[in-house]
């Protein structure tokens, strides 16, 4: 796999922010730094600035480890660290969007009072999670691992404080509900720059993460936008930029399937993840030779690059089975079905957006292209015997009959049939009826194993119960509406409980516990958080009218039926007893 597809995009010189990664990517300073276990947070490390030009400080390093005797104890590591890097956050200074209101449209359509103050909070987090970069990370970028971007971004939260690539995508849903349009166009020029820059967008807005990407949904998001504003001419302006990032997915990353051509997840850098550097090392102790720890790097990659990472959904064990753990890594090896729903989904929004632009033929081009797609899903993902989209492991030549969110990702991007709808529909439900996947009073965990990976049960992701909820509500039968009603409401008064016992929003939730938040994997759960806000904030706007909490004289559901049953029964045993006694 080559670094970058070879369409016709002219991509800027980017050496500047490539020095840098001498630093912050890799090499013997990130191995010795990491590996000495300064901060709790691997990130922290790769975050911070140079006092430095990345020249001056590898010359620092080579006489401060000769002076060690190539043996620096951990402290005259930390030592080196503080005389050469500066603090955290110095990228940054503080920005308030300057398109921000107090009182978006959104809030009059909520009825209940505590809904309605909590839509008026979220609406200001997001002034506590825009970040603008200061004018020296435009003139010096080898000083940083931050990519520079012209416009102010709005970032998830916690550690995260710099853009990622998929969650924007419900964070800039959040901005338009929240009339932030201008922020919102701010960050997808951003996108567009990087695309021209780097060829694809990197997982996150630092070059240590620019190896690899993430679910590619920037179509989407353009599309969001343009819903929103009707601005139609940047969906045309946006063009060559969209056919770029597509082709660079379908060069970079096709594999073939049941002879079909669909793609996976595959990072393409050597080494550990920077970033986690020291828990990769620890996780290739497992492996021997130098090769087997590199596929082992390269998997773990691929699986951050997918977005859920970690999770038992990317493990395949010697028997074909999802159990195990890290080192049963095989994402490369997997084609996802949300990836290909994406891609198929771009390509679908290309030829809208060049019919939009009068380019019938252009537009005829990339139908073709989404309908080609369309087949492979139905060929490579649609199982008839679960009934439902399944992910397909290509060592095994098998589907991976594991339950995933992302098997109902065609729902939302409506890759399927539309005529086949009803058939969908009764095939789906049944599914999830067969699963139990209503019974979690927090929401629908993203996998059924226990793993402690984050990505696995009982975490539940924010934007994969937007991927549930408006499949079902596109799929458009009485009964996926109706559970897709169901599922939304729930979300809005868990995430509400967890809100009002703490007053954060966090990245994940807990299945088990209507309220709860999740947890495991290889970092503190984060609180903030971008794209937990802009699911809420849209799911407000939606059922705001039709929310009434318990305490301000709505029911509570299912406890409330629970109470109701446990209170007639209870009447029923003491009338006997009574009625007995008097006997
Ligand atoms: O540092 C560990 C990993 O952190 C990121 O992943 C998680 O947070 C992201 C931001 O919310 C989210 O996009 C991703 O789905 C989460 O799993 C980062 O994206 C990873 O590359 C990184 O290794």
């Amino acid at each position: 796999r080559s670094f970058y597809s070879d369409n016709s995009i002219q991509k800027r010189d980017y050496q500047n922010e490539i020095e840098a990664c001498q630093i912050y990517c890799y090499g013997e300073l990130l191995h010795t730094v990491q590996m000495a276990h300064l901060f709790a947070d691997s990130k922290t490390f790769v975050d911070r600035k140079l006092k430095n030009t990345p020249a001056e400080t590898i010359a620092n390093f080579q006489t401060f480890m000769a002076a060690k005797n190539n043996s620096p104890t951990q402290d005259e590591i930390r030592e080196f660290v503080e005389n050469n890097f500066d603090d955290l956050g110095k990228e940054f200074v503080p920005w308030e969007p300057t398109d921000w209101v107090e009182h978006p449209a959104f809030i009059d359509n909520i009825n209940d009072p505590d809904l309605k103050q909590w839509g008026v909070d979220l609406n200001a987090i997001w002034k506590d999670l825009g970040r603008k970069m200061i004018d020296d990370v435009h003139t010096n970028p080898h000083f940083y691992s931050i990519i520079p971007v012209d416009n102010p971004v709005i970032v998830p939260g916690g550690r995260f404080i710099e853009f990622y690539y998929w969650d924007s995508y419900w964070i800039i849903r959040g901005l338009l509900y929240s009339q932030m349009t201008h922020t919102a166009r701010g960050m997808l020029e951003n996108f567009m720059s990087i695309v021209r820059r780097f060829g694809f967008i990197p997982n996150g807005g630092r070059i240590y993460y620019a190896q690899r990407s993430q679910p590619p949904l920037l179509a989407a998001m353009i599309k969001s936008y343009v819903e929103f504003t009707k601005d139609t001419q940047f969906a045309v302006q946006s063009l060559e930029v969209l056919e770029h990032e597509f082709e660079y997915w379908m060069n970079n990353h096709t594999v073939q399937a049941k002879g079909y051509n669909v793609c996976a997840y595959g990072g393409i850098s050597p080494g550990p993840r920077p970033e986690s550097y020291r828990e990769d090392i620890e996780t290739s102790k497992a492996f021997v030779t130098d090769a087997e720890k590199e596929e082992h790097y390269a998997e773990l990659k691929a699986a951050a690059e997918s977005g859920m990472d970690f999770s038992s959904r990317w493990f395949i064990n010697d028997k074909g089975e999802q159990t195990g753990d890290l080192t049963h890594l095989k994402t490369r090896s997997i084609v996802p079905v949300e990836l290909n729903a994406i891609l198929h989904w771009n390509a679908k929004i290309i030829a809208e957006f060049y019919r939009l632009a009068g380019n019938n033929s252009k537009a005829e081009e990339y139908e073709n292209k989404a309908a080609k797609i369309l087949e492979a899903i139905e060929a490579v993902h649609w199982n008839e015997e679960a009934g439902v989209w399944l992910d397909y492991d290509l060592i095994n030549n098998k589907s991976r009959n594991y339950f995933v969110p992302t098997n109902l990702a065609p729902l939302w991007t409506m890759s399927y049939n539309l005529n086949d709808s009803e058939k969908i529909s009764k095939s789906v439900l049944k599914y999830i009826e067969k699963l139990e996947l209503d019974k979690y009073p927090g929401g629908v965990p993203n996998t059924l194993y226990r793993t402690g990976e984050q990505w696995d049960f009982p975490n539940v992701w924010p934007p994969m119960q937007y991927l549930l909820i408006k499949g079902l509500e596109n799929l458009g039968t009485t009964e996926s509406k109706e559970l897709s009603v169901k599922w939304g409401h729930r979300w809005v008064k868990s995430n509400f409980q967890a809100y009002s016992e703490t007053r954060a929003m966090f990245e994940k939730y807990d299945a088990e516990r209507f309220g709860g938040h999740g947890g495991g994997g290889e970092y503190d759960v984060q609180k903030g958080f971008g794209w937990s806000n802009g699911v809420i904030i849209e799911f407000l706007d939606k059922y705001g009218r039709n929310i009434t909490l318990p305490g301000n004289g709505g029911n509570d559901g299912g406890k409330l039926k629970m109470w109701s049953v446990i209170g007639i029964t209870a009447f029923a045993v003491i009338a006997v007893v009574v009625g007995r006694l008097l006997i």
